[in-house]
């Protein structure tokens, strides 16, 4: 799988960025393999049964390689319990999907400020549990009366504590913004999911994901009325991202400013990709960009603002206070 990740580049491209350090290059794309947790199986060759030795390389090499090798489980267990077919029947059964682009950008159009994709989060792996007391629910009511546009909804059971099932409780309380699912998708099975689930848009990684699935989770998400969030965090994610075909109406573009090795957050991150040549031609070719991770002040947001984003992703800053919808208003400077 790795061979195949990289013959996605030229092959001058990926020796280049393997034989550079990823902390003086900070554009090198983060190839994730696809492995199972245990790594590569013991590979016995002969009578005598004589194994080749494991390598250091056989374990991940950062979070986000043993969140997505860890994926390949739960999904097969996922699909025990609800076997494709019946997965069908609930999409079908599926409320319609809400406009989940166009509320960020009303919502940008109404205020002047970036729409807000509040994030219901309990915990993560570099803050461990963000809010001990986690209602999905009622913080995710909290953001909505407070004036966040959109709600991002944590799946990923393991290393965030989320559940597909919050994306239904939220729903099925009444809540009216439309939902994003944040999981770490490798598979059609898990779009299905989240949009049987009450999903309107599903997150998409650059960093996990070579451009050939991409372009076809971008077609399967279209296919059942999901919208998509398209993450990068570095230029040359951004440049291979654009040689897509990519409908801006179904389709918006979000620089997560957290390194994905570190975990540190960088504002600066943000202004450097949408400086460059390929942050210039998302603006031209319309694409609503988002500013990911790190945002606490409402400088914070206007910052990242003025770097020419239309909308940004917020978690900790937010569900970290025992009063969210406040927190919203704070963050966005409403009185
Ligand atoms: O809690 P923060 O720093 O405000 O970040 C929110 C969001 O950007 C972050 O949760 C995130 C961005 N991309 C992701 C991909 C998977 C899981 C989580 C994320």
């Amino acid at each position: 799988m790795q061979q195949h990740h990289r013959a996605t580049q030229p092959a001058c491209r990926a020796a280049e960025v393997a034989s550079r350090p990823a902390e003086s290059n900070p554009d090198a794309e983060v190839f994730i393999r696809r492995r199972a947790p245990e790594g590569l199986p013991d590979q016995p060759c002969g009578a005598m049964q004589f194994v080749v030795p494991q390598s250091e390389d056989n374990k991940p090499r950062n979070i986000l390689e043993e969140i997505v090798w860890w994926k390949a489980v739960e999904i097969a267990r996922m699909k025990e319990r609800l076997p494709l077919a019946r997965l069908m029947m609930q999409l079908k059964a599926a409320q319609p999907a809400r406009d989940f682009i166009g509320a960020l950008r009303g919502a940008q159009a109404r205020i002047g400020k970036p729409g807000l994709i509040a994030e219901v989060k309990k915990a993560s792996p570099s803050r461990g549990v963000i809010q001990p007391n986690f209602d999905p629910v009622r913080i995710a009511q909290a953001y909505e009366a407070g004036g966040a546009a959109c709600l991002s909804v944590l799946t990923d059971a393991k290393y965030f504590q989320g559940s597909f099932e919050y994306l239904q409780q939220i729903r099925a309380a009444g809540v009216g913004t439309p939902l994003l699912c944040k999981e770490f998708i490798v598979e059609a099975y898990q779009l299905f999911k989240a949009r049987a689930s009450g999903a309107d848009a599903v997150l998409l990684i650059a960093a996990v994901l070579p451009n050939a699935d991409l372009a076809y989770l971008v077609k399967a998400s279209a296919k059942c009325s999901l919208q998509v969030l398209v993450e990068v965090h570095s230029v040359a994610e951004l440049e291979r991202v654009l040689k897509l075909e990519l409908d801006p109406e179904r389709v918006m573009l979000g620089i997560n400013n957290r390194d994905l090795q570190t975990f540190e957050v960088d504002l600066q991150n943000n202004q450097r990709i949408m400086d460059s040549s390929a942050g210039k031609e998302v603006q031209k070719r319309g694409f609503l960009m988002a500013g990911e991770s790190g945002i606490f002040t409402p400088e914070h947001v206007a910052f990242v603002q003025q770097t020419g984003c239309g909308a940004i992703l917020v978690g900790e800053s937010l569900v970290k206070e025992g009063d969210p919808e406040q927190a919203v208003k704070k963050l966005l400077s409403i009185a």
